[in-house]
């Protein structure tokens, strides 16, 4: 028996990276999934690959900035699978400068995306937990709904990041807020923080060259330059990125039954570098 058959799992960012390998994970344990992507080729070709495992998934293409993402977010889940189990608050990016050359748009960019986002998916997923909550309540059953958002190590500070880790240190206080308002639905609400991850959002760069990505019709810097790569990898104890496998492994461990009692918590996934 998987540990997640038949669960209804709803995954930020999943055409590629980290959330990618999340959606995958939960698939092949079961979970229905809805994959959400910026960009609808890679969330597309998610949805084939859980398929094509026999697995069940839809895509919901586009911002979760966009006003009324959440709504058609949740609705997608109901409509297509009948309810909500999990919620894995993934998509992002990263778009550094030091804080004399950081403009408004810059940090709420990063604020809207990583926090108020998550924000607003949970609120629109609230009346359908509460409503499940209370059916399995008057049935006499108990079931575990989960929610994971992705925070990072730079919620401890990093130079270049006032943003983005303003952003990941302000979603671990949602999680902790949140776990004692939905503790009466049986939700668990948790958090990972990753240290670096090998992604497209921290690839290597080759000599001095820079690549950025396109979000929203913007063009972003990503990238790191190998020499920071290199300095990363001193810092960590197991001397090396972790994979999007590995990343997703984490986020499985607050999905599953055994983690039915953990709330609250977050849980640094960076080989053993890196507090918040
Ligand atoms: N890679 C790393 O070292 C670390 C990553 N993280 C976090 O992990 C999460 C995933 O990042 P990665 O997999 O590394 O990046 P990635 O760039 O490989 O994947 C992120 C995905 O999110 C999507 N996305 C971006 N903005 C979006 C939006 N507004 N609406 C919908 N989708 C959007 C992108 O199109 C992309 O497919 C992010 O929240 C990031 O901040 C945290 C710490 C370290
Ligand atoms: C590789 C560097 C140190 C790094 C690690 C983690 C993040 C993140 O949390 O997004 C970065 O943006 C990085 O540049």
């Amino acid at each position: 028996m998987k540990k997640l058959e038949g669960k209804v799992a709803l995954v930020t960012g999943s055409g590629r990276g980290i959330g990618r390998s999340v959606a995958l994970k939960l698939a092949g344990d079961g979970a229905r999934v809805v994959v959400n992507d910026l960009d609808a080729g890679p969330a597309e070709e998610v949805v084939a690959e859980i398929r094509a495992a026999g697995g069940e998934a839809v895509a919901c293409v586009g911002s979760v900035t966009a006003v009324d993402f959440a709504e058609r977010f949740v609705k997608t889940a109901v409509d297509n699978f009948g309810g909500i189990d999990i919620i894995v608050n993934n998509a992002g990016y990263t778009w550094d400068n030091v804080i004399q050359k950081m403009s408004d748009e810059q940090w709420y960019a990063i604020i809207d995306c990583h926090l108020t986002a998550p924000f607003r998916i949970l609120r629109a997923a609230q009346p359908v937990i509460s409503a499940l909550a209370k059916q399995e309540a008057a049935e006499g059953r108990v079931v575990n709904r989960k929610v994971v958002n992705i925070s990072s190590i730079a919620a401890g500070g990093n130079a270049g990041q006032a943003n983005y880790s303003s952003a990941k240190a302000g979603i671990l206080g949602m999680t902790k807020s949140l776990s004692k308002e939905w503790g009466r639905y049986n939700v668990n609400v948790n958090a990972v923080a990753f240290g670096h991850i090998d992604t497209r959002m921290t690839q290597a760069l080759a000599g001095d060259a820079s690549k950025t990505v396109s979000i929203e019709g913007r063009e972003i810097k990503v990238g790191i330059q190998p020499a920071a790569i290199a300095a990363s990898n001193q810092l960590c104890p197991l001397g090396r990125p972790g994979t999007p496998d590995e990343a997703a492994g984490s986020v499985y461990l607050f999905c599953i039954p055994e983690s039915n009692f953990v709330s609250g918590q977050v849980l640094v996934c960076g080989g053993g570098f890196g507090n918040v």
